[in-house]
C-alpha cells in the first residue's frame, strides 16, 4: 500500500517539456509513493513510440498551422491535443500500480458531473460509445506510468483534419492509431472544463487512496533544469521523425517535361536507398540527385538543399519542391 501521495500541476503547456517533466517524475518517484501529475499542451499531436507521423497526420497542414509533433516514449497511436484536454498521469512503484485505482480516479471525478464513463477494449474510456479518453503506459526500472488524455473542449475538426495522413504512399511496419468516435465532456455537461475536472481528479485521487498532500504547481521559474535539458531530445527532430520504424515512401507526378518517379528507403530518419525514374528529356542529372540524397537525413532543409544544388532547370526545381511540400516532405 502506498504511503504518500503527491500531486503535481504543470502550467507550461508546452509537450516537450511536459514529457520531460514527467521523465522526471518516473525517474524519481520513492517506492512508497503514487504521484499524479495533471499537464496540458496546446495544439500538439503526440505520437507513440513506434509510429511513423508521415502516415500518422498530415505533416504539411499541421506545420502550417503551428501544431507541435511530439513522440512520446510509451506505446500506442498518435492524438491531438490543445487546451481543450486534459492530460493526467499517474507514477508508482510496479508493486503500488494499480490500472483498477487509477481508472477509478479518473471515472468517479467524471461522475461527480452526473456523467457515467466506462473502460473500453484496453486503453480507452467512452460514454455511450464515443472515445473521451485514450491511455497508454510505459515502465522505468522498477516504476510504471499510466498516462491518458481528456477531451473536454477540443477542437474536434482540427482533430480529424491533422490526424489524416498526409497523401503518401508510405510502406512501414509502425504501429497504426485506432481510429475512434470522439467526445468532449464538455457537449455532455456544460459545467466541466480543464482546470474545474482538475480539481475533480485532485478530489477523487486522494479520496481513492485516502490519503492527503499538497499540490505543487509547476512552471518556467521553478522547473529543474534536468527537466529543461530532457526537454531538448524531445524537441529534435531525431527523436519525433527520425525515432520512426524504418519505411519506405514512393512518389509519382506528371509534370510538363516529363514522369517523374522517386523511391525512398530510410531507417533511423536515414535515407538508406534511393531510386529515381523519369522520361525527362531535358539535360538534367538525376543520378547525381540521387546520389546525393543517399546517406541523408529526410529533414526539409536536406531534401530542399539536395534538389537546389544538384539539379539546373529551374523549372524542375521548382516543381519537385511544390511536389514534396504538397506531401509535406518539405516546407516552402
Ligand atoms: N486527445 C484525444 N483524446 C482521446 N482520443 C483522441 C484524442 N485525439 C485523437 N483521439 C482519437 O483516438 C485515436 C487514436 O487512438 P489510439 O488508441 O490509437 O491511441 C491512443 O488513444 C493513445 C493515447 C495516448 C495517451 C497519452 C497520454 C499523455 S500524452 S498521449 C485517434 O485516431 C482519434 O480517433
Amino acid at each position: 500500500m502506498p504511503k504518500k501521495i503527491e500531486i503535481y500541476i504543470s502550467n507550461l503547456n508546452d509537450g516537450p517539456l511536459n514529457l520531460a517533466l514527467e521523465d522526471y517524475l518516473l525517474s524519481t518517484c520513492s517506492k512508497d509513493t503514487v504521484i499524479l501529475y495533471l499537464w496540458q499542451n496546446d495544439k500538439t499531436i503526440v505520437i507513440g513510440r513506434h509510429q511513423n507521423p508521415y502516415k500518422e497526420c498530415d505533416i504539411g497542414k499541421i506545420k502550417s498551422n503551428s501544431v507541435n509533433l511530439v513522440r512520446r516514449k510509451s506505446g500506442g497511436g498518435a492524438v491531438y491535443q490543445d487546451l481543450g484536454n486534459l492530460n493526467f498521469t499517474f507514477i508508482s512503484s510496479t508493486q503500488n500500480h494499480d490500472i483498477k485505482r487509477q481508472y477509478n480516479v479518473i471515472l468517479n471525478a467524471i461522475e461527480s458531473y452526473g456523467l457515467k464513463g466506462e473502460a473500453s477494449g484496453r486503453n480507452d474510456f467512452v460514454i455511450n460509445g464515443a472515445k473521451f479518453s485514450g491511455n497508454a503506459f510505459m515502465g522505468h526500472d522498477d516504476f510504471q506510468c499510466h498516462h491518458g488524455t481528456l477531451l473536454i473542449d477540443t477542437d474536434l475538426d482540427a482533430l480529424s483534419r491533422y490526424l489524416t495522413p498526409s497523401p503518401l504512399k508510405i510502406k512501414s511496419k509502425s504501429i497504426e492509431s485506432v481510429k475512434a468516435r470522439v467526445v468532449n465532456l464538455k457537449s455532455l455537461n456544460e459545467n466541466i472544463n480543464p482546470k474545474d475536472l482538475s480539481l475533480k481528479i485532485i478530489d477523487s485521487f486522494k479520496k481513492e487512496y485516502n490519503l492527503d498532500c499538497d499540490l505543487i504547481n509547476i512552471d518556467r521559474d521553478n522547473l529543474n533544469p534536468i527537466v529543461f535539458e530532457k526537454s531538448l531530445e524531445y524537441k529534435d527532430w531525431m527523436w519525433s521523425y527520425g525515432a520512426s520504424p524504418s519505411f519506405d515512401i514512393h512518389l509519382e507526378e506528371k509534370f510538363s517535361w516529363g514522369i517523374f518517379e522517386i523511391g525512398l528507403s530510410t531507417k533511423d530518419g536515414l535515407i538508406k536507398d534511393c531510386s529515381i525514374n523519369t522520361d525527362c528529356i531535358l539535360n538534367e542529372d538525376f543520378y547525381k540527385l540521387r546520389k546525393k540524397l543517399i546517406g541523408i537525413y529526410l529533414q526539409p532543409d536536406n531534401l530542399v538543399n539536395s534538389i537546389e544544388n544538384n539539379l539546373n532547370n529551374p523549372q524542375i526545381i521548382q516543381d519537385l519542391k511544390i511536389l514534396l511540400n504538397s506531401k509535406g516532405l518539405i516546407h516552402i
